[in-house]
């Protein structure tokens, strides 16, 4: 299949372990909303949706070798210490950006950004508009290719788009922040959409893990219903019910890193609180099956909202000027000394981000 980049924001959860056709089947229904959905499988399926895990804990045992570190610092010895910590163990590393650039026409947007998302993290991307937070996350999902540098999932180089090639290993899902629903379809068909064009599961188990996945997130008899007949906060939710519904007829199940592009822009801060629960609950940090079904094993949330960043995160990076220039554990970024951080989380005019 042609390496299109994808374009709009109608993705659904990306499954690097789909195959091609798969994948591409999706697009153009996407593209041109005609293709009918594929309601008529059979077969006997075994059905489990996402719930809750309990927290992982990944700071070493000498938290201050993984305190705050301003990647930029003179003072290099603290940064060798921390890559020092990181190198003991780089197994549980699922998605690693490796010094990516990605430039837009004139606009250079990155610059060499390099991180690593490990097993179990809830990592949060932070930074002023335009600096390439949403840009990074289709980079690692997979919808955009870097102009130089490296995406490796589970160690394996990404050579080009999600749909160049086939690397097992880890699921990427991505919601976006406008949820990107099908308007025409209704809710059950937006939740099961994957599992109607991609899997064997009888229509009638599907729409049963459907209904069980929307209680996982707190919705009920809305199946029938229209994406615009719900709420903003509600359109959140069915999104991220189709983020982590899940073929569970598969034997062997890949650990799944869910990226949020702004889950709660637009939220008032109850709703808000709601869908940062809600990211909470479907991460299985620190269990030891990490191939459970419906579970997330790691995730990603790009946000500007202060109460995602204490609630939903624990670990931040912070892009500026197309780098990583902070990154350290959430209740170190508000008393960060670093001038670029304590501007941002003041939300001063005065500093040296300008507008
Ligand atoms: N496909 C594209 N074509 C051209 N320019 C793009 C494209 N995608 C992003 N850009 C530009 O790249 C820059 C970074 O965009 P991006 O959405 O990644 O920023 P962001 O940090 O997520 O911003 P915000 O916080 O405002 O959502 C912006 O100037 C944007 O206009």
């Amino acid at each position: 299949m042609a390496a299109t980049p994808l374009v709009g924001s109608n993705m659904l959860s990306l499954n690097l372990c789909c195959k091609r056709d798969s994948f591409g089947s999706a697009k153009s229904f996407v593209m041109h909303g005609v293709k009918p959905l594929n309601l008529g499988s059979s077969g006997k399926r075994r059905i489990i949706c996402g719930c809750t895990a309990p927290i992982r804990d990944f700071r070493p045992a000498d938290a201050d070798e993984f305190s705050a570190t301003t990647i930029n610092a003179k003072d290099s010895s603290k940064a060798e210490s921390v890559s020092m910590v990181r190198e003991q163990d780089e197994t549980d590393v699922l998605i690693e950006c490796r010094d990516v650039y990605k430039s837009f026409g004139e606009k250079h947007i990155l610059r060499g950004v390099s991180f690593k998302i490990r097993h179990g993290e809830a990592v949060g991307i932070i930074g002023p508009s335009g600096t390439g937070k949403s840009t990074i996350l289709k980079i690692m999902a997979g919808l955009l290719a870097p102009d130089k540098g490296e995406v490796l999932i589970r160690g394996r180089t990404r050579r080009g788009l999600i749909s160049d090639e086939e690397i097992a290993g880890v699921r990427i899902g991505l919601v976006f922040q406008s949820a990107a629903l099908f308007d025409s379809l209704t809710v059950r068909e937006n939740v099961g959409f994957l599992l109607y064009e991609n899997s064997n599961m009888p229509v009638d188990q599907i729409s049963e893990l459907v209904t069980d996945t929307l209680a996982a997130v707190g919705l009920k008899g809305v199946e029938d219903r229209l994406p615009a007949e719900l709420s903003g906060g509600m359109k959140k939710r069915v999104a991220l019910a189709r983020s982590i519904i899940f073929d569970t007829t598969k034997d062997v199940v890949e650990p799944e890193v869910l990226l949020y592009d702004e889950p709660t822009a637009g939220l008032d801060p109850i709703a808000s609180t709601v869908v940062e629960d809600l990211i909470r609950s479907v991460h299985m940090k620190g269990e030891s099956d990490v191939s459970k079904p419906g579970k997330i094993a790691s995730y990603v949330v790009v946000t500007h909202q202060h109460s995602t960043i204490r609630r939903a995160v624990d670990r931040l990076l912070f892009l500026y000027e197309g780098k990583v220039v902070w990154e350290g554990m959430t209740h170190e970024f508000s008393s960060s000394a670093n001038s670029i951080v304590r501007q941002f989380a003041s939300g001063s005019l005065d500093g040296p981000i300008k507008y």
